[in-house]
């Protein structure tokens, strides 16, 4: 009736103020978000961010959810569906979010039903007397808050390296500090550096230090050194490149695949005393130390030419660790493992590149209560005070501790498994003792019967 009856002009200006004199008594400001802007096949970072911030509110008040499976078939987050409102808090300003669609039906003739195109969208609804806060401080927090809850969600990855690019695995290694047979002392403190080490951005920047940290993990095999790493990623959330240096061409491969790791991450490379030949490459260092004081240009070009046609040497592992770091940003934590620290190169290890050594050594007691506790559910036990003062004496790695701790029938008999422990233990400090008296007697190992020695 309206069109029909009033001339198209005259239907304009009413309409304009019809709307403006309803935006006057109406306090409300509204925007959109929509999931697609621009290229259709972009998705919207916002949308995304604003998507996983409501999740957490959203499954709280709506009643209609969307399900969604993530972390490789792991785990459900719940969305709010479509056309649900939720309403959020934040500093005392309430805001309301709707989520909704528009559906086009796409024009073309077809026998098949096509599917319609949705656009997905939320809309924040707030009072207009807060704009600026909103516009400002409120929309930062959500973006934040969104994308951080993301990396928290998200399935960590394993990466190894092939050829000059990084193929990857889910990374589900159930190692904790909480589950390592570590000294207590020892265990707080490297968790107090790793949690100090992932807050401190600020600091970092202020000192004008690239924001990374190198460790060094250095112990006798089976002392859990790999174990440290996986419990490394599993607390502060990162993702582990697993840099298998002999796999590497020469220098220039190893920049490249540096350049291709991500912010928040481990790179780990395991007995790095096997995978460069470092008493050799540190010949070479020294002869080209004294070429650079005579001659830098031939210097530079003697580099470059070896860095092109031989493996990976020191210096190109050195420039790996702290050249290109502050190029790229993010936060990093590099570590070396090895059975021989006193191998290694005193330049590869000193303090600035790897910041914190940390040895690990044999089964100690207090390491011992945490392989009883974790694998026999035991607290104390009568056995107890012998293994301590055997574990005083004899040099026992936890991984051997904890193999004679695996249970081997079922249901789990401790005190058998305790008794294995002390067998093994008086085995090999018989085998010790012979070791002292016929010094070039080779013994086998019998853990499990010493009888048979
Ligand atoms: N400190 C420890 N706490 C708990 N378990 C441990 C510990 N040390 C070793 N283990 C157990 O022993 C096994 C071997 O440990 P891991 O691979 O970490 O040793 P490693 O020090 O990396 O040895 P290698 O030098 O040979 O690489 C692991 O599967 C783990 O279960
Ligand atoms: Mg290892």
């Amino acid at each position: 009736i309206f069109q029909q009856y009033f001339p198209n002009h005259l239907r304009i200006s009413i309409e304009t103020y019809f709307q403006r004199f309803f935006s006057f008594l109406y306090p409300y400001i509204q925007i959109t978000f929509n999931e697609f802007t621009g290229e259709r096949f972009m998705r919207s970072e916002a949308y995304a961010a604003i998507e996983t911030y409501l999740s957490s509110s959203s499954s709280a008040q709506a009643r209609r959810l969307k399900a969604e499976i993530i972390k490789n078939s792991q785990s459900l987050v719940l969305t709010m569906d479509d056309n649900e409102e939720v309403a959020d808090e934040f500093e005392g300003v309430k805001v309301w979010w709707a989520s909704g669609k528009n559906v086009s039906k796409t024009q073309t003739f077809s026998f098949q039903p096509v599917p319609a195109d949705e656009k997905r969208y939320y809309k924040l609804k707030f009072h207009k007397k807060h704009r600026d806060f909103i516009t400002g401080s409120y929309l930062n927090h959500v973006m934040k808050e969104g994308k951080a809850i993301k990396v928290r969600n998200r399935q960590r990855k394993l990466y190894t390296n092939s050829g000059s690019s990084w193929s990857f695995v889910p990374f589900e290694h159930p190692a904790t500090f909480q589950k390592l047979a570590m000294e207590p002392e020892k265990k707080r403190e490297i968790v107090n550096d790793l949690i100090t080490f992932s807050k401190a951005e600020e600091f970092y920047s202020g000192v004008g230090r690239a924001w990374k940290r190198g460790y060094l993990l250095y112990g006798p095999p089976g002392t859990g050194k790999s174990t440290t790493v996986a419990a490394m990623a599993n607390l502060l959330g990162y993702d582990i490149y697993d840099l298998e240096l002999t796999a590497v061409k020469d220098n220039t491969e190893l920049k490249k695949l540096l350049i291709a790791t991500s912010s928040k991450s481990i790179i780990v490379i395991e007995d790095i005393d096997c995978s460069v030949d470092l008493t050799g490459q540190r010949g070479k260092k020294r002869e080209k130390k004294d070429i650079e004081e005579n001659d830098p240009v031939q210097k530079f070009t003697k580099e470059e030419s070896e860095s092109r046609n031989s493996k990976v040497t020191l210096s190109g592992l050195l420039n790996f660790i702290d050249g290109l770091w502050s190029a790229c940003g993010g936060e990093r934590l590099v570590v070396f493992t090895t059975n021989y620290v006193e191998k290694l190169d005193p330049a590869l290890i000193r303090r600035g590149r790897m910041d914190k050594h940390i040895e690990l050594s044999y089964c100690s007691f207090e390491a011992f209560k945490v392989l009883a506790k974790n694998y026999l559910k035991l607290e104390s036990h009568y056995l107890f005070s012998t293994i301590h003062s055997l574990l005083d004496e004899i040099k026992i790695t936890p991984a051997d501790v904890a193999e004679t701790l695996m249970p081997k029938i079922a249901p789990v008999d401790a005190e058998s498994c305790l008794q294995d422990l002390i067998l093994a233990l008086e085995g090999a400090k018989k085998q010790a003792g012979m070791g002292e008296m016929y010094p070039n007697l080779k013994v086998l190992r019998h853990h499990q019967n010493p009888e048979k020695e």
